[in-house]
């Protein structure tokens, strides 16, 4: 669990992880125009761990999520979630893996308008076929601090209470992982923080497995540890890191592009307010 290459990569794969990718090839494009999204990749991620994965644009995050969470497949290479894997699974069985093991926030919160607050945090279970119990519902809701806005609808609600509406659809089904691509995307700076925080104790408290995609080393310093992409391989990690060492690392990875050297899309933010 350090930054520590081994022979085999980033992390030898453990066969404990709840997300495991073992030399992970996806290739885009024919002949002329390939290009490797994810040049094999090896990794296992532990449960209960808050995994941030950061690199360059195009360096492979989306790919990466996108493989790990059985929403793309691999040109090569494996991988399980939660000790299963994920290849000879076909489209209907993934996307039932996916409703009953995964939960997914992304940026754009993904809310149905018409559905309250109640009705949006339960849709998994319901898609599942699952009737929802009131005390779990009440228990997710409370969790996320929306106790008084159960029947509210989500245009009735700040950006960051929607979000946080779609942590607790994310939770509801007590998913073996949750997947976030750039959950904070949209919020402000102090907004995100709440959200991140929330994301913490779902790991802390809760036991939750959470694997995040962030352009943002504020979101990535509330991680367990970052991993860094770059031209689809893991180049490096760091365990408990601080924003200021993920600003860094970036910057060798020429992540900021040709910006000032020093400055982050979050110093860039903050510099604005
Ligand atoms: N459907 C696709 N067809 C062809 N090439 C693709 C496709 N999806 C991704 N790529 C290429 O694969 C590489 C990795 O893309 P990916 O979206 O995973 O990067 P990323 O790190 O998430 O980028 P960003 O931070 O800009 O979102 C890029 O070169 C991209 O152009």
């Amino acid at each position: 669990m350090n930054g520590t290459p081994s022979p085999q990569g980033y992390d030898a794969p453990d066969r404990h992880a709840v997300v495991r990718l073992d030399d992970v090839h996806k290739v885009y494009g024919g002949s002329k125009n390939r290009v490797a999204a994810l040049d094999g990749v090896s990794i296992g991620l532990p449960r209960g761990s808050f995994t941030a994965v950061m690199g360059p644009s195009g360096s492979g995050k989306s790919t990466f999520l996108h493989c790990a969470a059985g929403l793309d497949r691999p040109s090569s290479g494996s991988v399980h979630l939660d000790g299963v894997d994920l290849a000879p699974l076909n489209e209907k069985e993934l996307t039932k893996l996916r409703r009953e093991r995964i939960g997914f926030i992304f940026q754009a919160f993904n809310l149905l308008p018409a559905l309250t607050v109640v009705d949006n945090v339960t849709l998994p279970l319901r898609l599942a076929g699952r009737r929802p119990r009131k005390a779990e519902v009440d228990e997710v809701i409370e969790r996320v601090g929306l106790a008084s806005r159960r029947g509210n609808r989500p245009g009735e609600l700040s950006g960051g209470q929607q979000q946080r509406v779609a942590i607790a659809r994310a939770l509801i089904t007590k998913p073996a992982v949750v997947f976030g691509d750039e959950p904070t995307g949209a919020l402000d700076t102090y907004t995100a923080r709440e959200v991140l925080t929330l994301l913490r104790e779902a790991v802390q408290w809760g036991g939750q497995t959470i694997v995040m995609v962030t352009h943002d080393p504020v979101a990535a310093s509330h991680a367990d540890r970052v991993l860094f992409l770059a031209d689809g391989k893991i180049v490096s990690a760091l365990a408990a890191p601080t924003a200021d060492q993920v600003a860094e690392r970036m910057t060798h990875l020429g992540a900021w592009g040709d910006t000032s050297a020093a400055e982050t899309p979050t110093h860039r933010r903050e510099a604005r307010r």
